[in-house]
């Protein structure tokens, strides 16, 4: 394995800049510009030089003894001044070392997984986190992170190896007419973990959302004062207003941070027949986007404006409140009556959505999890048959089993990894 080194804070002027190298040369890499190192898990101020022994600059460097370090492997950082010059001349230095290459994107990492520091699910957290803009990103990465569905994947495959040898000394003991029925406890344990698969799947749905961020459509007629709302909700003037009914066409995306969730709000054509063919095009556009939506906001003065029927949370309100003497269920964009109320609201919908994910968060689980949930069912369908499928029933077992391992990176991990590397950025 070579020893690899790169900058593992951002690129550009900072504080301080972080340069790690990690590898079974790190140490003697690191020496040839700092001297001797700190001891293991310790730190020291060294001057790092050039190969003609002038002084780049001084550095706390930081000694990691593999296995104990984040890699696995002995791993080095320098903490230099956080200048574009000093982070190049500290780079293009190490680089002449022969020992040592620049890293990959995500290869630290790579290399944590590969020494068994961090499992998959780890290694998503990992990303996850470093992408997290908001409090409820960064607290969902850091479950993942905290190995949470690792342990819970264990768990689960503790209860199915188990059903699978309760079968398999069934089935060694069918020839010897010995009555002994386990399909009671390998149903309650499969039972047991098909619910807890329904449940974690359901999750995923709504984590990939707390990634992504949640849809909330304003939808209405002409001149309702949607784009007016979106900018007080947005609080900047992200879409074009105007008196002339048929403005907006495009529609128009504003990511918000509402109460530490990501939101995006859309800003639709408002709806009408009849049109010019482009403001058509934009009215299709915007009924398909609001279905699609995972909540609406409806500015309407009477139930026959409506353009699609409104789902059990969605929000209907009556637009300009400012010009009603009867404020209630109205919002106004241009005076702010109601902004606030309207955010508290739609936070406390999708903070409520958000209680039932679980620590399974990403596709690829919620895909195994699937596959895993579809052979436990087939596996207690051929179960309810008699012995003679019990056979087939713990082969399904098994290959239920596997698709959980695949979840936490026991098998088939070749063909995941580089496309959850390649998420990650060099020095990671
Ligand atoms: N009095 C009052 N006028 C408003 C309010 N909201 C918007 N308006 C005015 O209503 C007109 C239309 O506002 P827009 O925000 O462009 O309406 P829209 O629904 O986006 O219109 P389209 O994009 O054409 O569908 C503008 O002249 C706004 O100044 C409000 O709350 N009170
Ligand atoms: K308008
Ligand atoms: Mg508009």
């Amino acid at each position: 394995m070579k020893t690899i080194f790169a900058l593992a804070s951002a690129q550009g002027r900072a504080g301080v800049s972080v340069i790690r190298i990690s590898g079974p040369e790190a140490f003697q890499v690191a020496q040839n510009m700092a001297g001797d190192l700190p001891p293991p898990r310790s730190s020291g101020l060294r001057v790092l030089h050039d190969g003609q022994g002038a002084p780049i600059d001084q550095a706390l460097v930081l000694t990691f003894e593999g296995p104990n370090s984040f890699t696995g492997e002995d791993v080095v950082e320098f903490q230099v001044h956080g200048s574009i010059a000093v982070v190049r001349a500290v780079l293009s230095e190490l680089s002449l070392d022969p020992a040592a290459r620049l890293a990959e994107a995500g290869e630290f990492t790579r290399r944590a997984l590969e020494n068994g520091r961090l499992d998959l699910p780890k290694v998503e957290g990992l990303a996850d986190l470093i992408d997290a803009e908001t409090e409820a990103q960064r607290k969902q990465a850091l479950r993942v992170l905290s190995g949470d569905l690792g342990r819970k994947v264990e768990g689960w495959r503790k209860d199915l190896i188990r059903a699978a040898a309760l079968i398999e000394a069934t089935i060694d003991f069918v020839d010897e007419d010995v009555p002994v029925d386990v399909t009671p406890e390998v149903e309650t344990l499969l039972a047991g973990v098909q619910d807890a698969l329904d449940k974690e799947i359901k999750g995923t749905l709504v984590a990939e959302r707390i990634r992504s961020g949640f849809e909330v459509a304003i939808v209405g007629p002409p001149n309702a004062g949607k784009s007016t709302l979106l900018n007080a909700l947005a609080g900047r003037d992200a879409a074009i207003t105007s008196e002339i009914a048929g403005t907006t066409r495009d529609i128009i995306e504003v990511q918000m941070d509402l109460g530490g969730l990501p939101v995006t709000l859309l800003d639709t054509a408002g709806l009408r027949d009849g049109q010019d063919a482009i403001e058509l095009i934009g009215v299709e556009r915007a009924i398909s986007r609001a279905k699609s939506a995972d909540l609406r906001v409806f500015l309407v003065t009477s139930a026959e404006e409506l353009p699609v029927l409104p789902e059990p949370d969605d929000i209907v309100l009556r637009p300009k409140a400012d010009q009603l003497s009867d404020k209630g269920g109205a919002v106004s964009g241009k005076t702010g009556e109601g902004v606030s109320e309207l955010i508290s609201r739609i936070q406390a919908i999708f903070q409520d959505r958000a209680q039932v994910v679980g620590v399974a968060t990403h596709d690829r689980h919620r895909i195994a999890m699937e596959r895993a949930r579809d052979d436990l069912s087939a596996a207690a369908e051929r179960l309810s048959y008699g012995p003679e499928f019990y056979d087939i029933s713990a082969e399904e077992l098994r290959s239920a089993i596997r698709s959980l391992e695949s979840l936490v990176g026991r098998i088939d991990v070749e063909n995941l990894l580089d496309e959850i590397f390649s998420s990650f950025c060099v020095g990671k």
